[in-house]
């Protein structure tokens, strides 16, 4: 990067409230979501737990228009951010997308990229001058925020690739506070990942969410249980598209839920 860079406009910042109202997906005339609403309030975490293939990771690519992207998708339903309905016409993808981040399966920093031009990365949409000093200390900020800080400090110029699998997930994790999303979707950020390097996302999870809303996929019921606020569990029965069965608080989800295919799958007897 030059001395002068442009850093985006951010004309709205702050942990806002998702909601998606009777949200349908498809792919093709294959329908893998059927009125799927949620509220995911704003500074909590929000787990989606289910069985493999019941619509999870398509419902949070529904939430960041990232669903679209796939040619033969389709959706019907509203997805509204603090109210607004991030699929108005009037509305640009890139801003849904830059308040609503997304942290991925496997770590995908840009490897031969250094750390610091790494946490950078999504700062090319336009916007405000910066300097030299102000785009060292959002990188400062930004790996502080995802707990990576203290060991990279010393070697921002060092390659993305360098990192372990952990530090990887967290540079991506920076990577996405950069550009001061509302909300951050992550679809099983730890299932790459050793046990320790789990731990350690999951408290970075717990750190950011006083910030920003989290809604997590997950298939660890004990990581559901440790840091989700409350939990929707998705299921797509006998080849029917995926319904939430139950949500709520996470405490109640787990001790005592409501439905019996519920207590089934939170006790690992299915799934
Ligand atoms: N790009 C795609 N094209 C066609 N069908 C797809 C595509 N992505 C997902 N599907 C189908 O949509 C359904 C839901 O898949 P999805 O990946 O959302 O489920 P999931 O609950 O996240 O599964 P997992 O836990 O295994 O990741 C599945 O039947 C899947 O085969």
């Amino acid at each position: 990067m030059t001395d002068t860079e442009v850093l985006p406009v951010l004309s709205e910042t702050g942990a806002a409230t998702l909601r998606a109202d009777a949200v349908s997906a498809w792919f093709g005339d294959h329908k893998v979501l059927d009125r799927v609403s949620l509220t995911m309030p704003a500074r909590q975490v929000t787990a989606l737990i289910g069985p493999s293939g019941c619509g999870k990771s398509t419902f949070l690519r529904v939430l960041n228009r990232m669903h679209e992207l796939i040619g033969s998708a389709s959706l019907a339903g509203q997805v509204l951010l603090d109210g607004e309905d991030i699929y108005d016409r009037g509305r640009r993808i890139t801003s849904a997308r830059r308040q609503i981040g997304m942290v991925f399966q496997k770590p995908n920093p840009f490897p031969a990229m250094s750390l610091y031009d790494n946490v950078l990365a999504g700062l090319k949409l336009g916007g405000i001058k910066s300097t030299r000093a102000g785009r060292d200390e959002l990188v400062e900020e930004c790996l502080t925020r995802a707990g990576l800080w203290k060991e990279v400090r010393d070697r921002l110029r060092q390659p993305g690739g360098a990192l372990s699998g952990g530090q990887q997930q967290r540079l991506c994790i920076a990577r996405s506070l950069a550009v001061r999303p509302r909300v951050l979707l992550m679809d099983e950020p730890c299932s790459a990942l050793d046990p320790t390097s789990t731990r350690r996302i999951e408290e970075t999870i717990a750190d950011l969410s006083s910030e920003v809303t989290i809604v997590i996929v997950t298939h660890n019921m004990q990581q559901a249980a440790r840091v989700s606020d409350s939990c929707a569990f998705f299921l797509a029965e006998q080849g029917t598209p995926g319904v939430i069965v139950e949500h709520g608080p996470t405490d109640a989800m787990f001790s005592d839920p409501q439905d019996p295919r519920t207590t089934d799958y939170v006790n690992g007897r299915f799934g």
